[in-house]
Order: C-alpha cells, then sequence, then structure tokens
C-alpha cells in the first residue's frame, strides 16, 4: 500500500526527524535523490549528462533550496546548469553551492526565462512545494505555464508546483511534469485528480521519514495488496458460497448497460449472477451471457424480489431508468438485507429520496462527478475541482461508502483512509465501462468483501483490465480504443496477473 500524507503531517514528521540530525542534512538527502533521478532520466534521453542543457525554476523557499542544490551536483558532473531566480528571495547555501559548482544565475525576464525553459533538455521545477498556498502568483504562473509547451523533460520537486500538496486542487496555472521526485513520503496530492495527473510519474526519494509519520490520509493499493484481497475459490467452494449477485438493471431503453453490467460480474468471478429486469434486456442478457440465470419483472404490480432468488449482494441502476417503476424497484431492492452497490440511474433514484440509502446492511455507491453532483447538491464543477474534499463528504453525510469516478478513482468510508486508484487509462472514458465496473464491484461483495474493500478491488482490476484491453493482449505493442464490452472480456487476463 502507498501511503499519502497532508503537507501538516509531512512538517510533523520532518521536525521530529530533524531534531535529531545536523541542520541541512533533510535537503542534501533530498537534493541527492533528486539530481540521481535527472541523471538518469538525462542519460536514458541523450546518452550523458555531460554537456545537457538544464534549467531551475528557483522559488523563494525550500523547494528552490533542493532544486538549487541538485542543479549544483548536476553542473558538477557537467550538465550546464542555470537557474531562474523567480522568487523575492533564494536559498542562499543553495544558491552558493551552484555558483561553486559552475552553475549560472539570472534574475527572471519573461522573454530569456522562456527562452532557457524552451531550449532546455530538462526543466527543474522548484518554484513551490508543500509551502505553496493558493493559486501561482507571478512570475511562477508565467513559468509554470511554459513548462506546457517546452520539449524539454519537466521533473517537478516535491509536488508539481500549482497544485496543492493536500488536496490535489489545481487554481490556476500549474506545472505538468513528465516526473515528479518526492521527498521522504508521498503527498496527498500526488494520488489525486487534478493534482495527480500533473505529477507524472512520480519517485519517491527516502530521507529517512517513515518511522516519524501517521496514520496515512490517502492510500493507494498495489498490486499484492489487491491480489491478497481478493475472493479465490477453495475445493469447498461451490456456486452458492462464492457469492450470487443479483443485477437489477436495464429497461427497453437502454439495455446496453444491462449486458455490460451482467458481463463484469461474470468476468469477475462470481459464483452466479442472477439477472432479473424487462423482457428486451432479460432477452439481450442471456443472449450473450448464457450463465446468467434471468427473471423477467413484472413492473405493473407490486415489486417483490422473491421470485428472483437468493442472493448475497444486489447491484442496482444500471439503465434502469428513473421513472415511479425504477423507484419503486431501487426501494425493494435497498429493502432487503444484504449489501447494496447504487450505480447510475439508480443514483439519480436515491439523489431524489436519500431516506432510501438509510438501512442496516452496507451499501456502496459508485457516481461519477455528476450523479455525485446531484446527490449532493453542488456543482459538478466544484466536485471535479475538489474530489478529496466531497467524496469524504459523501461518505460523511450518507453514511454509505462512496467511489467516486473519475481519471483516478477515489473510495471512501468514514474512519478508513481515503483509498485512490491509478491503474486506469484515458481509454476508459467511454460509455459504458462504468456499467462494467458495477458488475465487478457487486461479484466481489458477493464474494464476501466489504464495501471498501470491494469497491477498491473492482477500480483496480477495472483499470487494469482497461489496459489489457488497450493494448490488444500484445505486449510492447501501441493502444487502441477499447469498447466497454472489452474490458470485461479483458478481466480474466488481469486477474490472472495478479
Ligand atoms: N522541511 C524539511 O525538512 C524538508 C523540506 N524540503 C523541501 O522544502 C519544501 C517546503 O519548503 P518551504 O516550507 O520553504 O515552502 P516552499 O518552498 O514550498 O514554498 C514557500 C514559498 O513559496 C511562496 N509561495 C507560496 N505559495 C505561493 C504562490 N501561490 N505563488 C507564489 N509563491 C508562493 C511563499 O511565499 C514562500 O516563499 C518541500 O516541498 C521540500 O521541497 C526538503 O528539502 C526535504 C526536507
Ligand atoms: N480520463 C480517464 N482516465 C482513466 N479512467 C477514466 C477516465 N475517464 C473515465 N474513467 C473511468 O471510466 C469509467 C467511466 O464510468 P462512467 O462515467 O460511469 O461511464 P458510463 O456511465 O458510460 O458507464 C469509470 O470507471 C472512470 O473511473
Ligand atoms: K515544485
Amino acid at each position: 500500500m502507498r501511503t499519502a500524507y497532508s503537507p501538516d503531517q509531512i512538517r510533523t514528521a520532518e521536525s521530529a526527524l530533524m531534531a535529531g540530525l545536523p541542520a541541512g542534512t533533510l535537503m542534501q538527502r533530498a537534493a541527492a535523490g533528486l539530481a540521481v533521478v535527472c541523471a538518469r532520466l538525462l542519460t536514458g534521453a541523450h546518452g550523458r549528462v555531460y554537456g545537457s542543457r538544464v534549467t531551475v525554476l528557483t522559488g523563494s523557499g525550500d523547494n528552490g533550496g533542493d532544486a538549487l542544490y541538485a542543479g549544483a551536483r548536476l553542473a558538477r558532473r557537467g550538465a550546464r546548469v542555470v537557474a531562474v531566480l523567480a522568487g523575492s528571495r533564494t536559498h542562499e547555501a543553495g544558491l552558493a553551492a551552484l555558483r561553486a559548482a559552475g552553475g549560472r544565475t539570472v534574475a527572471f525576464t519573461e522573454e530569456e526565462s522562456l527562452g532557457l525553459v524552451g531550449d532546455a533538455d530538462l526543466v527543474l521545477d522548484g518554484l513551490v512545494g508543500i509551502g505553496g498556498g493558493g493559486a501561482l502568483r507571478e512570475p511562477y504562473a508565467t513559468l509554470a505555464k511554459a513548462t506546457a509547451d517546452t520539449p524539454a523533460l519537466v521533473v517537478a520537486v516535491d509536488v508539481p508546483s500549482g497544485v496543492d500538496s493536500g488536496t490535489g486542487c489545481v487554481e490556476g496555472p500549474a506545472v505538468k511534469a513528465h516526473v515528479t521526485v518526492t521527498f521522504g513520503a508521498y503527498k496527498t496530492a500526488l494520488f489525486v485528480d487534478p493534482g495527480a495527473t500533473r505529477a507524472g510519474m512520480v519517485e519517491l526519494v527516502d530521507i529517512g521519514l517513515r518511522p516519524h509519520l501517521p496514520e496515512p490520509e490517502v492510500v493507494a493499493p498495489a498490486d499484492g495488496d489487491v491480489a491478497a484481497l481478493l475472493p479465490r475459490p477453495s475445493a469447498e467452494s461451490d456456486k452458492y458460497r462464492r457469492g450470487v449477485v443479483g443485477i437489477v438493471a436495464g429497461s427497453d431503453t437502454y439495455t446496453g448497460a444491462a449486458v455490460l453490467s451482467a458481463g463484469g460480474a461474470v468476468r469477475a468471478g462470481a459464483g452466479m449472477v442472477r439477472f432479473a429486469s424487462s423482457a428486451e434486456p432479460v432477452r439481450l442478457v442471456r443472449a450473450r451471457w448464457p450463465e446468467v440465470v434471468t427473471t423477467i419483472l413484472d413492473t405493473t404490480s407490486e415489486v417483490s424480489l422473491d421470485a428472483i432468488g437468493r442472493v448475497q449482494a444486489w447491484v442496482v441502476g444500471p439503465g434502469m431508468g428513473t421513472g415511479p417503476e425504477a423507484h419503486a424497484l431501487a426501494r425493494a431492492v435497498l429493502a432487503a438485507d444484504v449489501p447494496v452497490l447504487v450505480d447510475a440511474d439508480g443514483l439519480s433514484v436515491v439523489a431524489a429520496d436519500r431516506a432510501l440509502l438509510r438501512r442496516k446492511a452496507p451499501t456502496l455507491i459508485t457516481p461519477h462527478a455528476g450523479e455525485l453532483s446531484r446527490l449532493l447538491g453542488v456543482p459538478r464543477e466544484r466536485i471535479e475541482a475538489r474530489r478529496l474534499e466531497h467524496v469524504r463528504r459523501a461518505a460523511d453525510e450518507l453514511g454509505v461508502t462512496v467511489l467516486l469516478k473519475g481519471s483516478t478513482t477515489l473510495i471512501a468510508e468514514t474512519g478508513r483512509p481515503v483509498r485512490a486508484i491509478t491503474t486506469g487509462t484515458p481509454w476508459l472514458a467511454t460509455g459504458g465501462t462504468g456499467d462494467v465496473l458495477s458488475g465487478i464491484a457487486g461479484a466481489f461483495l458477493a464474494g464476501g468483501l466489504s464495501g471498501y474493500d470491494a469497491a477498491s478491488c473492482a477500480a483496480h482490476v477495472h483499470g487494469l483490465a482497461a489496459r489489457v484491453a488497450a493494448r490488444g493482449g500484445v505486449p510492447g505493442s501501441g493502444e487502441a480504443p477499447i469498447a466497454a464490452l472489452d474490458v470485461a472480456d479483458a478481466l480474466p487476463e488481469a486477474l490472472r496477473t495478479l
């Protein structure tokens, strides 16, 4: 499990560690690690460090100090290093070290500075780190914008400047890094979008902080963590003991969601999938997934789920519509005493009647930002800008486990660290992939995982399956667009890698 911390948590741990060390030790450790990563990147891209052009964007705090010391180390290896001094002051010892190593410094002027960013092989972003707050002021904002256009490798020091290290929020221009070298521990922003996307690949440099770190705010499970949680059959298993998932999805208008959700559940390894809906989705699910046991629901009379058979967990919502019949169905499912996952149209129904979520058995909801917007009465853009805050708020206010979909997926449950899932690929941004996710998570719920674990494992393997599908199963080949059903079909191969 990779663990991430707020700036306050990092500062407290740093103070405890620094108390037993000579002044400046941590910055030297940080700068040494940073220089090693930069040297490796330069060698990879240009064959050598010697003669390469490095531009150091230097802010007024210790983040600038780290960057200057790393620049000095690269200058000693023959790199041509120029530091753009953008702050009202500059870390003095770092500046002296860079100059002593043969590096140059220039005061910020727009034309020269942008030229240095555009002409570099590597740009080191040492404008602000965990001391940053609010939108970047000038001239930092201009420099941050320029990192988007340069052909150079962009390496962010600790966090990309312009990204709030504690929340992942981006309020104005921000550095777009290929690699972020972070010190001591991951910062929350490195797992949470929009910040996470700005960070690129993240490299952690150990500076000895680990023994001083508290409980993390956010955690990102690794493949091994997910593999350890996944339900696996044993010799004693039969289809019922492995877990039966019931899916109530689709309508005569929206039939595809039903096929996709059922497919996610079948391919994720449910013991059995029961599916109930109106005649047309039932016909299509049977045609695509003959292993699913189906029931045609008569929605003209009072809804009863008894005819469908026993299940260990329900999925309700994808493509079911939002009218009175859908409402009655959602009410019936949520009255059951087993875990329920509510997705898509089911979320619109509960947004209009939040009392439906007051139940004893566990509930997992899987909204994207638009659906969460309706549930919380908060504009979608605000949720997208402040994803961590809103996923936590939803879990607290609604008393359920919340999986918030997006380029990185967040899972919140009151009293637990938020889990961030970063396995996905932008190819997942296509219609119907969320329906597949609901089936996967439903299968894991039925297999006995808690809502928190089922959601984490489902989002993780969903992302892996999308990558497998986009690659077409041929390692080393390029990627291609995927359809939602490809994600379901790639699940076995993704699960085999765990
Ligand atoms: N504390 C420690 O023990 C260590 C800290 N390290 C480095 O120190 C950094 C933190 O250093 P600082 O606390 O000096 O803070 P930073 O260097 O991150 O930023 C503070 C400076 O940025 C300015 N600033 C803040 N927000 C701004 C904005 N929106 N626009 C323009 N300027 C803005 C502030 O006025 C202040 O001068 C870490 O991110 C890390 O890089 C590392 O050297 C490892 C050890
Ligand atoms: N840019 C992206 N990068 C990675 N994953 C993404 C991206 N955009 C969307 N996703 C994922 O794709 C899925 C889309 O689900 P959803 O929005 O419910 O679509 P639909 O309703 O069409 O099924 C979610 O799992 C989400 O996390
Ligand atoms: K930075």
